[in-house]
């Protein structure tokens, strides 16, 4: 599979959208508990840990009486006691793109036209200048452009808010943490493809909080420009999430195509559109189709009906976990290499001190560990082994605001070199309702 070249999420229409830095701050809770970075060389030398336990349960017992004593506004969509909409102070000075349904146009001709009155999507290169102050609208970025579904599941997040086109999942980002925008809504995995590695990495590398997630059935339609017959088709293009989510469908259909993969969904219909491309289909949402004046060739072509993407909502400040909802926590740790507690066994340890206290987990991913990704254990008589080293992230059922997830980390940091919880936020609890078309 091959990256088309140029990006067709770049060759839309020039004058991308100039985004403004903030010109003045406000100042937000300045108590972090999800983002407790605990490195046991804080603690003792060379890495043993002194205390850790007495420690992380003062700061558990400082968490708790938090917990008691606030009494913050939740932000719409965090279900928590988050920052409120009306206290962000900068702007980026775009069009609000409210999310409601959108007029059908007929043709690929108006595609060009509807295409210009999209806001473009911010890029690495945009020029982060200042901005005037803006209204009480939630800003929230995502990665794609107008029709991709993360701009669905971002209307979902947070009803009413302007959705924030970015090129990449860094700039989504980038824009929270520069106060572009207010949150970012990003895709960590999928029923059908699996996780998104890339979010999980950016995750650790940057200092957001998860303070939500919200499930979005996907329904993929092959989209191609009007008159044109599966008959014709030698490609299909769309981001490889949804190609591989699509893949067999696409082979019982019967057709002799190949696939590449491109940045985002709705991009992919932006560029069949913009490029009059009749020999290239794309998989994209029926609002993709509207946007770009498509026609829908094939309409619920994943492979499962049960297909659901799962995004996180991230945001500057944490929220205070609370127990009279359902709430799920996130960590992100590095097991010990030397000692004791080392390779598999410390992993294991780890993962008993949720299971002794009847906490599930929901997913466990593991990633490279990015400054040392391989380990060597030399042995005289066999050789030299070389470990992978991984950073280990783990999602569990239960909030921070709760004594047994308090204990539970209590513990894993007794075998672990490295640990962060990357947020406790209220768990997706909307009623299950397979994908179906009009939900994108
Ligand atoms: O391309 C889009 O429309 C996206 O929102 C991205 C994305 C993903 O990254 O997985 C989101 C949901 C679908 O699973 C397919 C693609």
């Amino acid at each position: 599979m091959q990256a088309l070249s140029p990006s067709p999420t770049t060759t839309g229409t020039p004058n991308p959208l100039r985004t403004r830095q903030p010109t003045t701050t406000t100042t937000r809770l300045s108590f972090h508990p999800s983002q407790l970075t605990i490195r046991c060389s804080a603690f003792g030398r060379n890495g043993a840990v002194s205390g850790t336990r007495a420690d992380w349960q003062s700061s558990c017992a400082i968490l708790a009486s938090k917990v008691l004593s606030s009494q913050q506004t939740p932000a719409a969509g965090d279900g928590g006691a988050g920052e409120k909409p009306d206290e962000i102070t900068t702007v980026n000075g775009h069009k609000t793109l409210n999310l409601l349904p959108i007029v059908s146009t007929a043709a690929a001709t108006a595609a060009a036209t509807t295409t210009n009155n999209l806001p473009k999507p911010l890029s690495l290169s945009t020029d982060f200048s200042p901005a005037p102050m803006h209204g009480s609208t939630l800003r929230v970025a995502y990665q794609g452009v107008p029709g991709a579904y993360s701009e669905a599941a971002a209307g979902k997040a947070y009803p009413g808010c302007e959705a924030i086109p970015c090129d990449q999942f860094e700039v989504a980002f980038q824009a929270v943490e520069l106060w572009i925008a207010d949150r970012a809504v990003l895709p960590v995995e999928n029923s059908l493809g699996g996780s998104i590695h890339r979010n999980y990495d950016l995750l650790l590398r940057h200092r957001l909080h998860i303070v939500g997630e919200v499930q979005l059935p996907v329904h993929h339609c092959l989209l191609a420009l009007p008159g044109v017959r599966k008959e014709y088709l030698t490609r299909v293009i769309s981001h490889p999430q949804a190609l591989a989510q699509c893949e067999h469908t696409l082979t019982k259909l019967g057709l002799n195509v190949t696939r590449e993969a491109v940045d985002d969904t709705a991009g992919a219909a932006e560029y069949v559109a913009t490029q009059s491309l009749r020999d290239t289909a794309a998989i994209a949402s029926a609002r993709a189709a509207d946007l770009y004046g498509l026609q829908i060739l094939a309409d619920g072509i994943q492979d499962d009906s049960g297909n659901v993407t799962r995004f996180v909502m991230l945001a500057r400040e944490p929220i205070i976990p609370r127990t009279d909802r359902p709430f799920k926590t996130s960590i992100v740790f590095a097991t010990h290499d030397n000692g004791e507690g080392k390779g598999t066994s410390s992993l294991f340890k780890v993962l008993s001190a949720f299971a002794f206290r009847n906490i599930s987990l929901t997913k466990i991913e593991s990633r490279p560990h990015r400054h040392r990704p391989i380990r060597l254990v030399d042995d005289a008589n066999v050789g030299t082994a070389k470990h992978f080293e991984y950073m280990f992230y783990v999602d569990f059922e239960a909030s921070m605001a709760e004594p047994r997830a308090q204990n539970a980390l209590a513990e894993v940091q007794e075998f672990t070199s490295f640990l962060r919880v990357l947020g406790s936020y209220p768990m997706d609890m909307s009623p299950w309702s397979p994908s179906r078309s009009d939900d994108q």
